[in-house]
């Protein structure tokens, strides 16, 4: 174990620190020592929810159009690295998947997202009928939940496949979640997972809706804020906006995933939740995400 790291109030800061822990290597094979310290610093990085000033730091990089999750790039660490801010639409959720065998470190900044974990088909706890065949997209029988866990803000989470899968989901209906993601070394290529049959499907896990603050295309550009103020001439995405957006949004039609673009995404985008803790009123089924993409079997 490291020590405990003193406040970091700045996402500047916070990467300066990032770079001096991994920017020449990276989280490498089981260095479990600078798993440890990256923690240490997400933890240590004080997001003050509620303080607009203070949220700014933040803020500035959740962009997000009323569409599906998004994935804001921060910083690409000297390739050692990413680090990503995610900004979740309401009810919306991650496939099931894998993390490329990258370490994964994640902290919860504004509302609630619920981690589901699943053990990886082929490993030596849930004996896959493929042994020895887990990066093929053949299927296994339905995946195992192995935990469920809601991350409170200020909450840091991790894994990493020795850990299992997983999905994030927000499961509120009217409240959009902010994440901070830190994944090293990066990846551009993910395997995302039908939790029905167990199948996977290699996907394109690096595409971003921002990167440095800054949208690329045509995108409109909407921080989200719970604030009624708009960050650096943005517009923010209040509800009226989402509502005005909805024309291809599929959010409201679950039941007709005919409609929705990637069909192979969202046969992938069944979020199997535990059901010991009875129904949730608040919770919405959930969205396919716009960022995986389904490349190759
Ligand atoms: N790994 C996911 C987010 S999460 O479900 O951990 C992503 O980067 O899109
Ligand atoms: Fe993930």
């Amino acid at each position: 174990m490291t020590g405990v790291s003193a406040p970091i109030y700045s996402l500047k800061e916070l990467v300066a620190r990032l770079h001096e822990v991994l920017g020449d290597q990276g989280l490498v094979g089981d260095s479990e020592d600078n798993v440890d310290k990256v923690r240490d610093l997400m933890n240590a990085y004080q997001c003050d929810l509620g303080n607009v000033a203070k949220d700014e730091d933040w803020r500035q990089f959740a962009l997000y159009d009323g569409g599906r999750y998004t994935r804001n790039l921060i910083d690409s660490g000297n390739g050692k690295f990413n680090l990503l801010l995610l900004v979740w639409g309401e009810g919306q959720a991650s496939p099931i998947h894998d993390h490329a065998n990258s370490h994964c470190m994640m902290k919860l900044l504004d509302g609630e997202l619920v981690e589901t974990r699943y053990h990886m088909p082929g490993s030596p706890a849930a004996p896959s009928p493929n042994p020895g065949n887990s990066s093929s997209s053949s299927s296994s029988g339905p995946l195992e939940v192995i935990g469920e866990k809601s991350l409170s803000t200020n909450q840091v989470a991790y894994i990493h496949d020795k850990i299992g899968l997983h999905c994030m989901s927000n499961p509120d209906a009217s409240c959009k979640a902010v994440s901070l993601h830190l994944y090293s070394p990066p990846f551009d290529l993910c395997r995302v997972f039908d939790g029905r049959t167990g199948a996977a499907k290699s996907s394109f896990c690096a595409s971003y809706y921002s990167s440095s603050g800054k949208i690329d295309g045509q995108a409109q550009r909407c921080v989200y804020t719970n604030h009624s103020t708009s960050l650096d001439g943005a517009t923010p995405c209040f509800s009226s906006i989402m509502d005005d957006e909805k024309g291809s949004d599929t959010s409201s039609v679950p039941s007709s995933p005919s409609t929705i673009a990637n069909d192979d995404v969202a046969a992938m985008d069944k979020c199997v939740h535990s059901t010991s803790t009875g129904p949730d009123q608040r919770r919405r089924p959930f969205l396919p995400p716009t960022s995986y993409i389904t490349t190759t079997n």
